[in-house]
């Protein structure tokens, strides 16, 4: 289809003064996407990475106006812990999310740690969850979910894609794993870049001064391949940025103002 080959879109860079203000910004952006998805499909598919995010999507448990019975939601990452240890990325998200707000349980969707001790039964288990919710109704390749939500490591890593695994070039699985991350608990699984790609809308989240270098090497010098920077959205999916003034300080890539 001739729509596939367009070239990706630029990214959309918002920068905010302060943690405050991109707190609620980014709820008021992420509650105008599940209402849209909503309106149209009466769903809203959406899929999470851990780290600080779940708390930067703090600010939408206060927001009445979101339908949290049409959430699905899934793991763009996940840390193979049991369910209910403090490394665990669906921990942090129920603690700080998903306790507050009314998601059915069975639209939330956890790795199976049942599966703990077989990575690729863990994976492909959770390839399978995938399967169900985005394989039915159409035959497309890959999940397309209305909205995936990235942070940034400091070595420009996103999920569990890591500068210099192997990882980076798998593209024929939708959920791999990975049992050498550098940045502890050293096993994981993560979405591969396809399924990344594929989503409709794309949010990367990141915070603080510590993420100034990285981030200007991902927005300016995106041919150094970082992780974060192999991001593209396939047309017509869109990403995003939305940082701090500290994370953004070095960046010359325009800045977009925000608006809903
Ligand atoms: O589970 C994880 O470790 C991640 O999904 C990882 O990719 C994280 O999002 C980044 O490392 C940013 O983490 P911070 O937001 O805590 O810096």
């Amino acid at each position: 289809m001739a729509a596939t080959h367009q070239p990706p879109a630029a990214p959309i860079l918002i920068s905010f003064k302060g943690k405050d203000e991109l707190v609620d910004s980014l709820a008021a952006f992420v509650a105008k996407a599940s209402k849209e998805s909503i309106d149209k499909r009466g769903k809203f598919t959406v899929a999470i990475s851990g780290g600080s995010l779940p708390k930067l999507l703090g600010g939408l448990t206060k927001d009445p106006s979101v339908k949290w019975n049409k959430w699905h939601v899934y793991y763009v990452d996940e840390r193979v812990v049991p369910l209910d240890h403090p490394d665990s990325n669906h921990k942090a998200c129920v603690d700080l999310l998903w306790s507050k707000v009314s998601i059915p349980e069975d639209q939330i969707h956890p790795i199976d740690d049942n599966l703990l001790d077989d990575l690729e039964e863990l994976s492909d288990a959770y390839e399978k969850e995938l399967i169900r919710e985005f394989a039915q109704k159409d035959s497309a390749r890959f999940p397309i979910f209305d909205l995936i939500l990235l942070g940034m490591g400091p070595d420009g890593h996103t999920a569990s894609l890591f500068p210099g695994h192997e990882l980076l070039s798998e593209c024929d699985r939708w959920v791999a794993y990975l049992e050498d991350s550098p940045k502890p608990p050293p096993k994981r699984i993560t979405f591969t870049y396809p399924v990344i790609n594929h989503a409709a809308r794309i949010v990367f989240v990141a915070a603080g001064g510590e993420k100034a270098d990285t981030l200007k090497t991902v927005l300016d010098e995106p041919e150094a391949g970082l992780p974060s920077a192999r991001v593209k959205p396939v047309f017509p999916g869109q990403l995003y940025w939305f940082v701090d003034d500290a994370a953004a300080a070095k960046v010359e890539f325009p800045r977009t103002p925000f608006k809903l």
